[in-house]
């Protein structure tokens, strides 16, 4: 029999639960400086990893920080200073690998949240993120989650950064207020 909208919920915020206790107690940390000891900060990902990256990059400009998305039509170049970060389940998906490459050869940092390290993103990135969760093939970790392809690692993507948002907003003191009036006025 078909479960209900709110069981799936539940179950959902259940695996999220797990996810996030198998984070280590500095997770983030190395990530958190270079995002505020870098010039700018460029955003990428493709698909749904994509769409959390762009959430992120929006808090980012809320706490008054240089922030652009990789592939908007107003994105202007990176270069040294600047940090590269990208949001990769598998750490393969190969416009983000030419990216990553393209960075690196123009003297930016390169940063990746991914849960394959030893992917070719992870191995290209000066400072990577591991979190847990299934690639969207599926091909390990089934066990972690019911949830379709990449999803759990996308759910735990946009958990993880909005506790890097709250990390920075204590050491900057900042609040919603204030990052509020950096909000769209234009919407
Ligand atoms: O959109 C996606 C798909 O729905 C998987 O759940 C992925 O986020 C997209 O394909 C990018 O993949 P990764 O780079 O492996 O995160």
């Amino acid at each position: 029999m078909a479960q209900s909208i709110k069981r799936h919920a539940a179950h959902i915020v259940q695996e999220l639960e797990h996810a996030a206790s198998l984070l280590t107690e500095d997770t983030g940390e190395r990530l958190t400086e270079a995002i505020l000891g870098a010039g700018r900060i460029f955003v990428a990902g493709a698909g749904r990893s994509g769409l959390m990256m762009k959430a992120f990059a929006m808090r980012l400009v809320h706490l008054g920080l240089q922030a652009h998305v990789v592939g908007e039509t107003v994105t202007p170049g990176i270069t040294k200073g600047d940090l590269l970060l990208i949001g990769s389940g598998s750490g393969e998906t190969r416009t983000l690998i030419g990216m990553a490459e393209k960075a690196k050869a123009l003297d930016a940092d390169v940063a990746a949240l991914t849960i394959q390290p030893q992917s070719t993103i992870g191995a290209l990135a000066d400072i990577v993120v591991q979190l847990p969760g299934v690639p969207k093939d599926q091909a390990s970790g089934r066990d972690l989650t019911v949830q379709p392809m990449g999803s759990l690692f996308e759910q735990t993507l946009l958990v993880v950064l909005d506790a890097v948002i709250l990390r920075i907003m204590e050491s900057q003191h900042q609040n919603s207020g204030k990052m509020y009036g950096n909000h769209a006025n234009l919407e």
